[in-house]
């Protein structure tokens, strides 16, 4: 069981009030959250996550309110790779750094490890477990910050910008491993802003907007939406972009989609 219900949530940074009324429902469905800078989907993570307590309103992980469980205890659930891996790397070694959270959580040692080495291998850094984590360049950081949560063996992963400073290559990694990880049934959510990578690879794109949700559905639906997008200050992914000003009615998602779509009609 993976699953994640979010009922009436507010909360407040002082008087700022960052989210305003949140109702959601989170299954094995491999989600994205979008929204432009402020809109509070980091704040609305760490409430998933328990770092926060909601204002008014639940947050219920896999059966448990987040306000009657610990940090620690949400922690065998719930896995959050932050944004930026230097906020999260202090171990000497690749290896010591992956086992880290494991072990933290209770796994004995030769399960840490072997979840550790699952890991690096899923994320392809299984020939760099002595090396230091910060010879490694920021694109293997963030991969090395992704493995020390897939091997703590949450059921619920979030990811923050996991895209960041990774080049096609890396890009292409990211989405395997998203796709391997929702193969084993895991939750993956997901904050990002490369709108491109969200049309290719998330079944499911939530829309942020000041601390509330105005767009929630699958892709096509969401990039389809533009006026609501650009009132939201988010650009559409560009093929869909480039399709709408060339005056087609439907909502692309891909290059790939759209070439298959021209040739489909050639043919016709
Ligand atoms: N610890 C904090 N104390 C006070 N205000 C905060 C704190 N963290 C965030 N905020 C404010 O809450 C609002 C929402 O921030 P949040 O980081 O959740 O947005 P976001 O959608 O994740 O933005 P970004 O895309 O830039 O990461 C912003 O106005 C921000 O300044």
């Amino acid at each position: 069981m993976n699953k994640i219900e979010v009922t009436g949530l507010h909360f407040s940074y002082g008087a700022e009030a960052v989210l305003r009324g949140i109702t959601l429902s989170f299954d094995t469905t491999p989600t994205a959250i979008i929204g432009q800078n402020g809109a509070g989907k980091t704040t609305f993570v760490k409430l998933l996550k328990g770092l926060l307590k909601p204002g008014a309103g639940s947050v219920v992980i896999n059966g448990s309110d987040t306000r009657e469980t610990t940090v620690a205890q949400l922690a065998r659930q719930i896995g959050l790779v932050f944004q930026n891996p230097n906020d999260q790397i202090f171990k000497n070694t690749v290896i010591d750094e992956v086992m880290f959270g494991p072990l933290n959580i209770g796994q004995s040692a030769a399960d840490a490890r072997r979840n550790s080495l699952q890991a690096l291998e899923m994320v392809g850094l299984s020939g760099n477990l002595t090396a230091h984590p910060y010879d490694l360049s920021l694109s293997e950081r963030k991969l090395v910050s992704i493995a020390a949560v897939v091997a703590m063996q949450n059921g619920i992963i979030i990811l923050d910008e996991p895209t960041i400073a990774q080049d096609y290559a890396g890009k292409e990694r990211i989405r395997r491993i998203i796709r391997d990880l929702r193969a084993q049934g895991r939750l993956i959510i997901t904050i990002i802003h490369d709108m491109d990578f969200v049309a290719e690879t998330f079944e499911r794109v939530i829309v942020f907007q000041d601390g509330k949700v105005i767009l929630d559905g699958d892709a096509r639906t969401v990039f389809g939406a533009t006026d609501l997008l650009y009132r939201a200050k988010l650009e559409p992914p560009h093929v869909t972009q480039l399709c709408k000003r060339l005056g087609y009615r439907e909502t692309f998602l891909t290059v790939e989609e759209f070439i298959a779509y021209q040739q489909r009609e050639v043919k016709k």
